[in-house]
C-alpha cells in the first residue's frame, strides 16, 4: 500500500507537477491564443494594407500598362519619324555630296570665270582706251568724209563737164516677133547694121546697097560715132549703168535732162519707162529709184533733200498736165522762167511732194495712162506726145547733229531732174503713105515741128560761143524747146538717147536720126553751173 500511496503521491506529485505544467501550459496558451489573435488581426491588416497595396498596384501597374502602351505607340510614331528622318537624311546626304561636287566645280568655275573677269577688265580697259583714239578718229574722218565729199562733187561734175554737157547714146532695139507680122513684103528684113568698137563701144555702121541707073550694085556705107553705142542685147541695167552718174548731178545742184529721140516704134517708151517687172524698169524708175537712194546716202554727209515732182505732155503745142485730178486738161498752162534761178515753172501744173521711189513708180503709171495715145499705122502703141516728168531736188547742208561733227556748212543746192519721152519722129509721108485723117497729119506736123525746133536749138546753140556773142538762140520756136530751155542752155546736162529700128524698111528713118543725132553730139553747150547757194 505504501508503494502504492507513494506511488499515490508520486502520481499526485506528478499530477501537481503536470497541473502546474498545464497551467503554464495554458496560461502560454491563453498567450499564445493572444498573440495569435494579435497576429491574425495584425496578419489581417497586413492583408488589408496587402489589399489595398494590390490594388494600388494593379491600378499602378493598369497606369503603367497604359502608359506603357501610350509610349509605344509615341516609340511606333517616333520611329516612323525616325526611318523618314534618316531616309531624309540619307537623301539629304547624297544632296549635300552632290552639292559639295557642284560647290568645288562652281568654284574651280568661279575661279576660271574670276580670271577671265579678270583679263577683260583689263581688255575692257584696253578697248575704252582704244575706242576713245578710235572715236577721235572717227570723228575726224567723219569731217574728212563731209570735205572729200565735196572735193567728190566737185570733180565728179568736173569729169561730167569735159565729158561735154551734151551727150548722145544710140540705143538699137531687139528685132520683135511683132515685126514679121507686118503685111508689108520684106518689112521683117534686119538692116545692116554693125558695131565695129567692140572696146568702148562708141560706133555703129550702117550700110546699104541699090541698083544703080546702069544696072551696076552701088553700096553705101555711113558711119556714126557717139559717146555710147547699144547693141539690141543690151539689157536696161546696162543702158542705166551709163547713166547713173548723171541722177548724181541733180542731187548736187544740176540740172539734168535725159530725153529719148527716135521714130516711132523705135523703143523711146521701152528705154525711158520699160516694162513692168524689175529686169525691164526703164530709165526713169531707175533714176528716180537712183536719185531718192543717193538722198538718202548723203545723210550721213549731213545733206537733208526735200523733192517734188511734176508730169506733162505736149500734144499738139498744148500742155496737158497728167498728174491732174481729171483725164483732159482743160487748164491753159504758161512756161516761166526765172533767169536767176535757172528754174522752170509751169503755171497751173499740179506739183506733188514726193517721199518715195515706191510713190513716184504710182504716179508715172496713173500719169502714162492719162496719156493721149493714138494708134498709128507703124505702131499700134504709138504714143503722139511729148511727156516730161520733172524731178525737183533741194538739198541743205545741216551737218550731223549730235555726231560731235558740228553744224552743217549750210550750203544749199537746187538741181532737177527731166526724163523727156519724145513722140515718135518719123516724117509724115512714112506714117500716112495713103493721106490719112486729117487730125493725124496735124498731130504729126506738130510734133516734127517741135523736133526741128529742137534741132535748130541745139544746131544755134552749137554755134561757137552763143551765149558770149548774144546770138538768139529760138527756144520759143516750140513748147518742148521753151520748156527744155534749161535743160539745154549752159545750165544744165543733157543726155540724148537716140532709138533705132533695126529693120530695113526703116533704114532712111534710121539715117535721118543718126543725123540729126551726130548735129547734137557735135554741140558743146557751155560749162554747166550748179546752182548752190550759201544760206
Ligand atoms: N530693147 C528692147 N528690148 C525688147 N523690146 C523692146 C526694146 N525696145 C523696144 N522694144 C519693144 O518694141 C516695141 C516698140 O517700142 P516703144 O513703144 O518703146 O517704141 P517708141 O519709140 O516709144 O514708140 P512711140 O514713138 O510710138 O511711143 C514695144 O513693144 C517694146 O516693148
Amino acid at each position: 500500500m505504501e508503494a502504492e500511496r507513494a506511488k499515490v503521491a508520486d502520481l499526485q506529485a506528478n499530477h501537481l507537477a503536470l497541473s502546474r505544467e498545464l497551467a503554464v501550459a495554458k496560461t502560454q496558451e491563453l498567450t499564445q491564443r493572444r498573440e495569435l489573435v494579435s497576429a491574425s488581426d495584425e496578419i489581417e491588416g497586413l492583408k488589408k494594407r496587402h489589399a489595398r497595396e494590390v490594388m494600388d498596384l494593379e491600378m499602378d501597374v493598369k497606369k503603367r500598362d497604359r502608359e506603357i502602351r501610350e509610349v509605344n505607340e509615341d516609340l511606333r510614331v517616333c520611329r516612323g519619324d525616325l526611318e523618314r528622318e534618316r531616309e531624309t537624311v540619307s537623301s539629304l546626304k547624297s544632296t549635300i555630296s552632290h552639292q559639295s561636287n557642284a560647290h568645288l566645280t562652281l568654284t574651280t568655275q568661279n575661279q576660271a570665270l574670276q580670271a577671265q573677269m579678270e583679263a577683260y577688265i583689263r581688255s575692257v580697259a584696253d578697248l575704252t582706251g582704244k575706242l576713245e583714239v578710235a572715236e577721235k578718229e572717227v570723228e575726224e574722218m567723219k569731217k574728212e568724209a563731209m570735205e572729200s565729199e565735196r572735193v567728190r562733187r566737185k570733180l565728179h561734175n568736173m569729169v561730167q563737164e569735159l565729158k561735154g554737157n551734151i551727150r548722145v547714146f544710140c540705143r538699137v532695139r531687139p528685132v520683135l516677133s511683132s515685126d514679121f507680122s507686118s503685111s508689108v513684103e520684106g518689112a521683117d528684113a534686119e538692116a545692116n547694121m554693125a558695131f565695129p568698137d567692140q572696146r568702148d563701144h562708141k560706133e555703129i555702121v550702117l550700110s546699104s546697097s541699090s541698083e544703080s541707073a546702069t544696072g551696076q550694085e552701088r553700096k553705101e556705107v555711113y558711119n556714126f560715132g557717139f559717146d555710147r553705142v547699144f547693141e539690141p542685147q543690151a539689157t536696161q541695167a546696162e543702158v542705166f549703168e551709163e547713166i547713173s552718174q548723171l541722177a548724181q548731178s541733180c542731187t548736187d545742184g544740176y540740172n539734168v535732162c535725159i530725153f529719148a529721140y527716135g521714130q516711132t516704134g523705135s523703143g523711146k517708151s521701152f528705154t525711158m519707162e520699160g516694162g513692168p517687172t524689175e529686169e525691164t524698169a526703164g530709165m526713169i524708175p531707175r533714176a528716180v529709184e537712183q536719185v531718192f537712194r543717193v538722198a538718202e546716202e548723203m545723210k550721213s554727209k549731213g545733206w537733208e533733200y526735200t523733192m517734188e515732182g511734176q508730169f506733162l505732155e505736149i500734144y499738139n503745142e498744148t500742155i496737158n498736165d497728167l498728174l491732174g485730178k481729171h483725164d483732159f486738161d482743160k487748164k491753159k498752162h504758161e512756161i516761166k522762167h526765172d533767169a536767176k534761178t535757172g528754174s522752170t515753172r509751169v503755171t497751173d501744173i499740179n506739183v506733188l511732194p514726193l517721199h518715195s521711189a515706191s510713190q513716184v513708180r504710182t504716179l508715172l503709171n496713173l500719169a502714162q495712162g492719162r496719156r493721149s495715145v493714138a494708134a498709128t499705122m507703124m505702131n499700134e502703141r504709138s504714143s503722139r506726145s511729148h511727156s516730161v516728168f520733172t524731178l525737183r531736188i533741194s538739198g541743205v547742208n545741216v551737218g550731223l547733229g549730235g555726231t560731235g561733227c558740228g553744224e552743217g556748212t549750210g550750203e544749199r543746192c537746187e538741181g532737177s531732174l527731166n526724163l523727156v519721152d519724145l513722140a515718135g519722129s518719123e516724117r509724115l509721108n512714112v506714117s500716112f503713105a495713103n493721106g490719112a485723117d486729117k487730125e493725124r497729119v496735124k498731130e504729126t506736123q506738130s510734133i516734127n515741128k517741135s523736133l526741128s525746133a529742137l534741132g535748130d536749138v541745139i544746131a544755134a546753140l552749137g554755134e561757137k560761143g552763143p551765149e558770149a556773142t548774144g546770138k538768139h538762140i529760138p527756144y520759143r520756136n516750140s513748147k518742148l524747146t521753151y520748156l527744155l530751155q534749161n535743160s539745154l542752155s549752159g545750165n544744165s546736162k543733157t543726155l540724148m538717147f537716140l532709138n533705132l529700128s533695126p529693120l530695113a524698111a526703116h533704114l532712111n528713118e534710121s539715117l535721118t536720126s543718126l543725123r540729126f543725132a551726130t548735129k547734137v553730139n557735135n554741140t558743146t553747150i557751155g560749162t554747166a553751173k550748179k546752182q548752190s547757194r550759201t544760206s
